[in-house]
């Protein structure tokens, strides 16, 4: 009986041992394109047919591009599911998907602590203005010459958790630790149990009290330019902004904006609009705190990650279905 066929595009950098033990129930292949051109072609020739399931990687989007309605329309008639390795999957047309009966499963839980915890990082860093004289030290001037205005605690500020999923539930523990109030705003309010005591708000009650705001929402068309010029106004002048979630969810020329005029304080972000290029306006701002998307760069989380994908894989060959399915395709 022929095996069935995974596509693997990207790389897997821990969970060898995993992947190959895949190899008993089905021929692990990859792709010989080099460019999304060569992709399209490669599966319009019918060379992928066989494939049932594709494991792909946020890096593969450089060679395939996004998997949206044209690749998704391309893609091998046999292919049922499609494991993203990340919690965000932005980059994949999940209602293309839907239409054409693939599933796609994403990373879940596993991005929790080590996001939540650049999150933390951030905020610390940009309420203490640390920046500025990072930077001032490599350049043997010490702290800078004036010295930076002194920051802010995060002791009893507010911390506005925009989108509590897994990562904002987990970053309002480690918030909390420092002293934070955290509120929040979510499509749907959260069982008690789930909230743990934090106080859900409207979006606008949100922006308009919080000290700081962490945005831990999905992209999607929805959520694009949730925050932008208007929204900023409905803050408190001094606000501090953080994003580890994914750039496009503020409008970066508006947030460029709102630090030059002096209502933001600061903002840390990890993600950017149109990654790897950040917006001038911020690279040229000192006082920013700039991660280049590291949430999740850590050794463990990456090795819990390409398991978790490898479940979903795995499930996909011998049960048919998949362990962390998307939640818009939850009923399908
Ligand atoms: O950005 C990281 C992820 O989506 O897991």
């Amino acid at each position: 009986m022929t095996k069935p066929k995974v596509l693997q595009l990207g790389v897997i950098d821990h969970a060898h041992e995993s992947w190959n033990a895949l190899s008993e129930l089905a021929d692990l292949i990859v792709p010989a394109a080099r460019s999304r051109a060569e992709f399209l072609e490669e599966c319009r020739s019918g060379s992928l047919e066989g494939v049932v399931a594709v494991y792909r990687t946020f890096g593969s989007v450089d060679i395939t591009g996004l998997f949206d309605a044209e690749l998704v329309a391309a893609l091998p008639n046999s292919l049922k599911f499609i494991c993203h390795n990340g919690a965000g999957y932005d980059q994949v047309d999940v209602s293309a998907c839907t239409e054409r009966g693939i599933k796609v499963s994403n990373v879940p839980t596993a991005v929790d602590d080590a996001t939540a915890d650049v999150n933390m990082f951030l905020i610390i860093g940009a309420l203490r203005g640390f920046n500025t004289s990072m930077i001032a030290l490599r350049e043997g001037k010490w702290r800078g010459h004036p010295p930076p205005p002194l920051g802010h605690d995060p002791e009893g500020k507010t911390l506005g958790i925009l989108g509590m999923g897994g990562i904002g539930r987990n970053l309002k523990k480690k918030a909390e630790a420092f002293g934070m109030k955290v509120v929040y705003y979510n499509r749907n309010k959260l069982s008690d149990e789930l909230a743990g005591g934090a106080q859900y708000l409207s979006f606008e009650e949100l922006l308009s009290t919080s000290d700081v705001i962490s945005l831990n929402l999905p992209l999607n068309k929805n959520t694009r330019h949730i925050i932008s010029t208007h929204e900023f106004e409905l803050m408190k002048k001094g606000v501090v902004i953080v994003n580890t979630a994914r750039g496009a969810v503020i409008d970066e020329d508006a947030l460029v904006k709102a630090l030059d005029s002096g209502h933001v304080w600061s903002c840390g972000l990890d993600v950017y609009e149109d990654e790897p290029k950040v917006h001038p306006g911020l690279v040229a701002n000192p006082h920013v705190m700039l991660v280049p998307h590291m949430g999740t760069w850590t050794v463990e989380t990456q090795t819990a990650m390409e398991e978790w994908n490898i479940g979903n894989v795995r499930a996909a060959l011998e049960k048919g279905k998949l362990n962390t399915v998307v939640p818009e395709q939850a009923n399908m």
